[in-house]
């Protein structure tokens, strides 16, 4: 699904933000990104959704080479892409079933496709009741909830999220991982970027470490079967 080799990113300022990064995330896996502020995670989810170039290395993304694809394909490589954000970048000015039809309306989808698309998604996140709200009037939680809808609404094959329960307060964070970790059930991959070690430790995932632009840890989380036992999720 994602492949890096070899992957550096020097900014135009000559910040080397990204150093050397190899790593595959298989179909159908669901990871974390985590590291220190500055060390490097949304640089690299920027680079697998092409709001950056990679300056030398490798990116494949759903088996396409993304240093090879040309400007007018950006749009077709992000539609495969389901991507979340800490602030939701929701419009305030429109409803929410309006902010989550977003995606369908600029890829021309029908009326009615996109009334149906749309209502199962909000329905996933548990908001479908709230459709004609503005975004305004929802929880910080449920507007991330929201931002999410928008994201799976045209059922990607990958989700990444940065940052997506930063302002968030445990419970709801755990909500949230909670819903990503549905959409990994059936078959969606996702990359989380997340400062917060104490959620991702509770969640038993490949965890991968940045620091200072490089990757230096790849852990695979096994769950013991004590904690297992414990578990009852
Ligand atoms: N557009 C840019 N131009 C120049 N430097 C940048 C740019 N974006 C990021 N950087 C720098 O690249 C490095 C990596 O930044 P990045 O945002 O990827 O880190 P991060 O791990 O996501 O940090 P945070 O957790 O604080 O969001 C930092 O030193 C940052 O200042």
């Amino acid at each position: 699904m994602i492949e890096f080799a070899e992957v550096s990113k020097r900014y135009p300022n000559g910040q080397e933000a990204l150093k050397k990064v190899s790593f595959e995330i298989a179909d159908g896996e669901m990871a974390f990104l985590t590291g220190h502020s500055g060390a490097g995670k949304s640089t690299l989810l920027k680079l697998i959704c092409l709001m950056e170039r990679a300056t030398s290395g490798q990116v494949v993304v759903n088996n396409k080479n993304l240093n090879r694809t040309s400007r007018r394909k950006i749009p077709s490589v992000r539609r495969n892409i389901g991507m979340i954000f800490q602030d939701h970048r929701l419009l305030f000015d429109r409803s929410v079933f309006d902010n989550v039809a977003l995606p369908l309306m600029i890829a021309g989808y029908p009326h009615r496709e996109i009334g149906r698309r749309v209502r199962a998604s909000l329905d996933k996140v548990g908001l479908l009741s709230k459709e004609k709200y503005s975004p305004i009037m929802l929880s910080g939680g449920e507007q991330q909830r929201v931002g999410i809808a928008r994201a799976v609404v045209n059922k990607p094959p990958l989700l990444l999220a940065d940052e997506p329960t930063g302002n968030l307060d445990p419970e709801l964070s755990a909500e949230i991982m909670h819903l990503f970790e549905q959409f990994n059930q059936v078959g969606v991959s996702l990359l989380i970027a997340s400062h917060d070690l104490s959620l991702i430790a509770q969640m038993h995932y490949r965890t991968l470490v940045m620091k200072e632009g490089r990757l230096v840890q790849d852990q695979v989380d096994t769950i013991t079967s004590s904690e297992e036992g414990s578990d009852e999720s």
